[in-house]
Order: structure tokens, then sequence, then C-alpha cells
């Protein structure tokens, strides 16, 4: 081999040799880098597990928090929503059916159809807003949507008072739905049907109802019922809820008309329930599907799935029906005396009229009733047991709490037996009095007298009124009472309840009654003197009739339910009036001014106290309590204000006789004055012992009031052992009182006798009390010093005050037929009729007199005109 060959293989192998050597150190740098990047790796992989690892935890961390939060959330949403829910739905509107009754509420409320299905246990209620707000349509399956119907139905009626819901059903096809079950609401007219063919006439008529509450109810002073009801609580109008089953295809005309019941008709409570009709979304209108399970759905809960509650058991709606139909047919509960009176009382002024609410209209705004110059009075008419009485304490309250007793007075009078005036008067449980009232006659059917009296006294105080107003120059009393602001001036309210009793008699009383009405009524209007006139009785009120004059003065005219005639011929209002309810005309009955009113309940003793004691407390010092004139009542000598005046005088040439209470409105006592005069005697005449001996005694005990002791004597000559006892009782009381009998009658007669023929008056004056003076003993002798001692005792101080048990009788002891009578200047017959007076009785005729209970005819001819009854005291 040559060299350069050898050095070329030298050289390669150097090369190469060099070459594998770089390759060798290449190799390892290149293992290195491996290495280093493989631990770089596997540090990087550590640390982006560790990452991940820690990134889970803290995802599980905040995922279990947001889910904790989200549990919580929802559970207050749930819990809030139920709440809110209960709130809406109280009582009747949202209870369970196993638990469920009628509960009616102050205002309207949303109805519970079932359950909304939330991802939560708690049951949240599904509402429909239905009475006030809106409408329901009510589609799906049929079975489970009458069930729907039936309960929304229910829980209507359960959440208002009985009446104030009322269905109208139109159900063409029968199929009964969910409204059949409430068939026991149609005899009360709380459910009626409208048949076949009916819808487009139901449906104008419910839009005119909507068009009448607008334009009269809510009047453009409120928008909604529900506003109203708000504002004033009440309610005057139902809620009419019109129940329509699938009827098919609308006419246009129909559509329009439920189109504008849809917008219009829930502010003024007129409510539409459809089931099977096509009904297109509209505001106001709650759309169900009623599907089973959890598949029902509401408009108003969107996507959210509903139960349905199953349908009321229909022994529940059963009784609800029952119940409510029981209190339609019974009528309206009866409101508070108190929703007639004011804020404030004792307030107003009377100088113009009077004028307080009698009660609320139908649309619930009160109705004020004035007396005033016009119209001046009241007719009341109403059958027994519609509230007559009643509605009188209603006024009288309603008036009495606005004007104080300066500004009005009341008169009352009640010619129906019983005592229904008697609360205004102190009694013997109750203390206290309406201080407006002056005087209450009670009882006094049979004493019209009392009637007469009391129109005599309004007279007497209509011509101090009139006289007052010619001083001052003025015509009425506004005017009167401007001039004369010290004066007092109150008017004047007398209410004679039955009054045709004292217009019944076709006698004196009637005639002067007539006299006293006519005129007090045409001119009381402009002296503030107002009467009402009441009667249960048509022939009370025919009895006006015939007297136009006195009836035209009668404006203001108030018939209750079924009173007839009152108001004006052809307006026969009353006879559909519901119970408790009263027609108010203040133009003589005239239809265009009828106001119906509903009238509350006053008689209730415990509200009619409540005010009474309120006002009671506040009367005026000056105050006293009314004259109470009760015709059942005995009254008492002690109590007569004539007999406490009575005192000891040394000089008494006139004493004073008191013989009873004159039947008038200052409880005067009767009287006869024994002047030394021929004729002044007195006779008691009757066969009625125990009245006698009250005559008689009363006449001697004021007689004896008058002496001081023994400046006068008195005899008592008993000749009735029936009489003794209240003859000795009398003798015993009296100061230097003489007693005798039949054994010695004689003696006294003698002596009597002697004096009264003597030629000079006694001394001092001599009283003989004869009992049963018909008796006499001792035959002509002693019936002749009778006669002397009648005739011309007199003029010698020696009066006569005898009981005779017969007129007959006492004209047998003045001589028989045809003798002079004027020995016996005042008598006083009990059972004694008219007719036999006539002796006694000067001028032709005889008294009328009718013999009564515990009543007398009195008649002095020295001073009367005509006989007065009076009433004997009872002096025991
Ligand atoms: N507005 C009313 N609200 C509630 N109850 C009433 C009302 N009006 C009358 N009543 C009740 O009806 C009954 C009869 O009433 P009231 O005595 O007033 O009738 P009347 O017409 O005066 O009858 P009578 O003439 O027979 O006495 C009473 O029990 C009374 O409490």
């Amino acid at each position: 081999m040559s060299d350069s060959t050898a050095q070329q293989v030298m050289d390669i192998r150097a090369g190469l040799s060099h070459a594998l050597g770089a390759a060798a150190n290449a190799l390892e740098a290149a293992r290195y880098e491996y290495g280093r990047a493989v631990e770089r790796r596997r540090r990087v992989v550590e640390a982006a597990q560790a990452r991940r690892a820690k990134l889970a935890g803290a995802l599980e961390t905040r995922m279990a928090e947001i889910d904790h939060q989200h549990k919580t959330d929802l559970a207050a949403y749930a819990g809030a929503a139920a709440a809110a829910a209960d709130r809406a739905a109280p009582g009747a509107a949202g209870d369970p059916w196993d638990d469920w009754q009628a509960t009616p509420l102050d205002r309207a409320a949303e109805l519970r159809v079932g359950r909304l299905l939330l991802p939560h246990p708690e049951d949240v209620p599904a509402l429909v807003p239905l009475l006030d707000r809106g409408h329901v349509v009510v589609r799906g399956d049929r079975t489970l949507g009458d069930e729907v119907v039936a309960g929304l139905l229910l829980r209507a009626l359960g959440t208002a008072p009985p009446g104030a819901v009322q269905l109208i059903g139109y159900d063409p096809e029968h199929l009964g739905g969910g409204l059949a079950r409430f068939a026991p609401l149609a005899p009360a007219n709380v459910l009626t049907f409208v048949g076949p063919g009916g819808l487009g006439a139901l449906l104008d008529d419910l839009t005119d109802q909507v068009r009448r509450i607008n334009e009269t109810v809510l009047a453009g002073e409120y928008t909604s019922l529900r506003e109203l009801n708000a504002a004033t609580h009440r309610r005057p109008e139902p809620w009419r809820i019109a129940v329509l089953l699938g009827a098919g295809e609308l006419s246009r005309a129909e559509q329009a008309q439920l189109q504008r019941l849809l917008r219009t008709g829930a502010a003024c409570g007129v409510h539409l329930v459809i089931q099977g009709m096509p009904v297109a979304a509209t505001d106001g209108v709650e759309f169900i599907t009623a599907q089973p399970g959890d598949r029902a759905r509401m408009s108003s809960a969107g996507a959210l799935p509903v139960r349905l509650d199953p349908g009321p058991p229909q022994a529940v709606v059963a009784a609800t029906c029952r119940r409510i139909a029981e209190a339609v047919a019974a009528g309206p509960a009866p409101v508070a005396l108190d929703s007639l009176l004011p804020q404030v009382e004792w307030q107003e002024s009377a100088a113009t009229g009077l004028t307080a609410p009698l009660g609320d209209s139908p649309q619930g705004m009160p109705v004020p009733v004035t007396l005033s110059d016009y119209p001046p009075h009241a007719l009341i008419a109403g059958p027994s047991g519609t509230g007559k009485t009643n509605l009188i304490y209603a006024w009288m309250g309603a008036l009495a709490a606005r004007y104080s007793p300066a500004e009005l007075a009341f008169y009352l009078l009640d010619f129906k037996e019983g005592v229904s005036f008697a609360r205004f008067a102190p009694g013997r449980r109750d203390q206290t009095w309406l201080p407006h009232v002056r005087l209450v006659g009670v009882n006094v059917n049979t004493d019209r007298e009392f009637g007469l009296a009391l129109l005599r006294f309004l007279g007497d105080e209509l011509r101090r009124r009139a006289d007052a107003a010619k001083r001052h120059e003025v015509t009425n009393l506004a005017e009167l009472r401007a001039e004369d602001p010290q004066g007092s001036w109150p008017r004047i309210v007398a209410v004679i309840d039955e009054f045709q009793v004292l217009l019944s008699g076709r006698d004196a009383v009637e005639k002067e009654a007539v006299d006293l009405l006519e005129d007090l009524a045409r001119r009381g209007r402009s002296q503030g003197i107002h009467l009402i006139l009441a009667s249960q009785d048509v022939s009370g009120i025919e009895a006006l009739w015939g007297r136009p004059a006195l009836v035209a003065q009668f404006s203001l005219r108030i018939a209750l339910p079924r009173a007839r005639r009152v108001l004006a011929e052809q307006n026969t209002a009353a006879e559909s009036l519901p119970r408790y309810h009263a027609v108010v005309n203040a133009d003589s009955g005239a239809v265009e001014a009828n106001r119906v009113v509903r009238v509350p309940a006053a008689g209730d003793r415990e509200r009619w106290n409540a005010l009474q004691h309120r006002l009671w407390r506040r009367r005026p010092a000056d105050l006293g309590p009314p004259r109470l004139f009760d015709g059942d009542v005995v009254p008492r000598l002690a109590d007569s204000p004539d007999f406490r005046r009575l005192g000891p005088a040394e000089a008494n040439p006139a004493p004073v006789v008191l013989l009873g209470e004159t039947i008038d409105v200052e409880a005067r006592s009767a009287r006869t004055v024994l002047r030394r005069a021929p004729g002044r005697n007195l006779a008691v005449l009757g066969t009625r012992l125990e009245e006698a001996c009250a005559v008689l005694a009363t006449a001697a005990l004021s007689l004896a009031a008058q002496f001081p002791k023994e400046s006068a004597r008195f005899s008592i000559l008993c000749l009735d052992p029936d009489a003794r006892p209240a003859a000795k009782a009398l003798c015993e009381t009296l100061p230097d009182c003489g007693w005798y009998e039949q054994e010695n009658a004689d003696w006294i007669l003698e002596e009597a006798a002697a004096e009264a023929a003597a030629s000079w008056p006694a001394d001092r004056h001599h009283f003989l009390f004869i009992y049963a003076a018909d008796a006499l003993p001792g035959g002509k002798g002693a019936a002749e010093q009778l006669r002397t001692i009648l005739r011309q005792g007199p003029e010698r101080r020696i009066h006569v005050a005898g009981w005779w048990r017969g007129a007959g009788l006492l004209r047998d002891a003045l001589g028989g037929p045809g003798s002079r009578t004027d020995a016996i200047g005042a008598w006083v017959a009990l059972d004694v009729h008219g007719s036999e007076l006539a002796p006694f009785y000067p001028g032709t005729g005889a008294p009328a007199w009718y013999p009564r209970p515990w009543r007398a005819l009195h008649f002095d001819r020295s001073v009367h005109r005509g006989a007065e009854v009076i009433i004997p005291y009872g002096v025991a």
C-alpha cells in the first residue's frame, strides 16, 4: 500500500475517530438534555395535577355553597309566597275542603283552585283573582273543569255575606257542570238560570248593570266598587257572577258584549266564569287549563305546573247553599244604630230645620231626612211589626245625637198599648232619660184626653212663639232666633204614635183634636213645631184623607213595607220593600221623590242606652226629667206639685179642694174652691168605693193642709161599713176630726143643720164628709137636715163633701125630680153615665162620659164650661 494510501487511511481513521468522539459527545449532551426535559415534564405534570385537585376542591366547596344558598332562597320564596297567598285568600277563600266553612270577609279575596308545583315541599296555593278583580276561563278536561268551577263558586259565596254574591247560570246544553249542585240557592234567587237562547239578553242585562253602577253608584266619584268599599266600608251592590257553560258559536253582537264585560265588568262587581267557550286572552282574565296530575296550568303562573284541588264535597256545598238561602230569605241583617250617629255630637243648629239620616240608600249612601218649613210634618205608616216604632227610635236617635236639647225638644205620645216611649223617661231600673224629651205619654189608649192636652199645650206654645215673632217683627223661627239669641227656641218635634185613636171617637175630643191639629200643622211650620203622626192602620191614615187641608201639611211621608195609602194614591213603592226598609218621600208622595232607606236597628236596648246615657251625662245642669204620663199608673197625692204647694194660712176665705190629677201636660190637680157662697159643696157620685174614698181623702187632706191646727173642723160620717176602714184611717190623719156612724148620725146632722141655719157665720170652717150619704138613717128628718146643710151651710162656712152611690140618689137627697140641684156646685162622677148627670150639668144635654176604671169626670159649675176627666190620686 502506498504511503499515500496509508496516509489517507490514517487520515480517514483520524477523521472517523474524531467524528465518533464528536458524535459520542453530542449523544452525551443530548442524553443530558433529555434527562432534564423528562425531569421538567415530570414536575410540570405533578404541578398540574396538584392544581387540578385544588381547583376541584374549590369547585366542590363553591358548588355546595351555591346549592345551599339556592335551597335557602327557594324555601324563603316559597314560604313568602305561601304566606302571601294565605293573606290574599284567608278563611273560606283558601281553606282546604275538609275544614271548610263560609267566613264572610270584609273585602274581596283571591280564591284557591289548587297548588303551584315548585321544586320545594312548601305548599304554595294557586290563587285566582275573581271578585272585584277579573274573570275566569276554564279549559281542558271537562270533568276536572267542573270541579274547578264548583270550587271557585263555593269559595266566592263563602267569602261574602249571604246574598252579596249572586249567580246567574247560562247552561243551554244542560251540562250542569259545576253549577248544578248550587240549586238550593235558586229559591232565594241567589242563583238564577237563563234559558237557551237567552245569552244575548243576559249579556245585555249585565252590560246595563255595569252602566247603571257606573252612572249612579260610582257616579264619577270612584273608579270601582272595590275603591268605594275601601273608602266607605259599604258594599251597595252584590257581586254578580255569570257562569257561562259551553255555548257554541257566539254571534258578533254577543262577542262584542262579552268583550265589553270582560273589560269593564270587574270594576262593577260583574264577573264571568266561562267554561267551554272560546275566549281570546285579555287582561284581567285568568285561564285555567284543567288537566290531571301536574299537567294543569294557569295563565298567571306561566309555565309553572299546577295541581288542581278536587272539587268541594257535595255535603259542604249543600249545607252552605241552604244556609245562604235561609239567610237571604230571612232578609238582610240589621244595621246598627251607630251608623246614624255623627262623629261629634250636638254640633248642629236647628235654626232652619232638623236634618238627620234615617238609614242608607241601596247605594250605601246615608239618606238625610229634613223637617223644616218644607216639609214641616211627617206621616209614618207601617203595618204592625214592620218596624215603625224602630224607625221612630232611629230617627230620634239620629236627631238627638246631632242637636242639643237647646235646639230640639221631643214630646212623645203613644196610643198603642205598651210602653214603647217609656225608655226615654226615668224608670225604676234606669234612672236616666233622653235630655231632649220633655213629655212622654204611654198607655194613653183610653185617655184620648191626654192627646188633647198635648195638642193644647203645643197650641199655647205656638201662640207664645207667634207673639214673640210679632214682637220682634219676624215671621219664622230662624229669624226669631237671630233676633232673640238669648231666647230659648228649640224646634219641637211631637210624635204621636197610633194617632188615629185620637181621631176616632166622633166626639168632642175628636173635634177639638182635629181643630188643634189643623191649626198646629198649618202654623207650626214657621214656628218650629213639627208633628210626626204614625199609624199602623190604614183606617188611621184614611181618617186623615178626609181632611185634605190637614193631610196636605204632612208632606213628608214615610212608608214601611206593605204600608198602604200613606204615599200618594198611585205610589205603590212600599209594597215591594224588603224588611227593615222604608220609602221616604219628602214631596207628599210624588213617585219621583221616593227614596228607599234601610233603617238601622234602634230597638236594641243596650245600644240605645249607650247613646242615651252618653247624652244624659252631657245634659245641661238645669234640665230636669221629662214628665211621664203613664195611663196605667195611679198618681200619688204626695207627688202632686199643687198639693205640695198648699200650706196653712191664718185667714183662708177660699179653701181649695184637690180632687185628682187632670189629664194634662203639667200634671195639674183638679180643684174646686169652697168659698163662703151658696152651692159650695162637693158630691162624689157612683158605686166605686175605692175611688170614692180616694177622692174624699184627697179633698180632706188637701183642705187640712191649708189650716193651722184646730183652725178648721172636720167631721166624718160613715154610713157604709165597707168604707169604714178608709174613712176611719182618714179621720185619724186629720187634725180635729169627729167620727160619726149610723148610731150617732143624728147628732152631727142636727148640729150641723142648726149651725147652717144660724144667722151668723161660724168662726171657723167645718167640713162634713159623708160616706154613702144616700144611706142616711132617720127618714125625712135626717134628709131635711142634710138639705138644710147643703143649701145654707156654705154661707156659714159649713161645706159638705158627700158620696152618693148614684146620681139619682143625690137627686132624691136634694128633693127628687124637679128640685133644684144648685146646692151641689161641684161634682166628681165615677161609674155614672153621662146621661144621668144631665140634671147637674147646666145648659141642655149631658156631658159625654163613658165610665172607665180609675177615671172620673169633674165639673165645677162656678168655673167650668164643660166637665174634665180626672184621675183620682192614690192616697195610701
Ligand atoms: N231596622 C230594623 N232592623 C232590625 N230589626 C228591626 C228593625 N225594625 C224593626 N225591627 C225589629 O222588628 C220587630 C218589630 O219592630 P217594631 O216594634 O218597630 O214594629 P212596629 O211596626 O212598631 O210594630 P208594632 O206596631 O206592632 O209595635 C222588633 O223586634 C224590632 O226589633
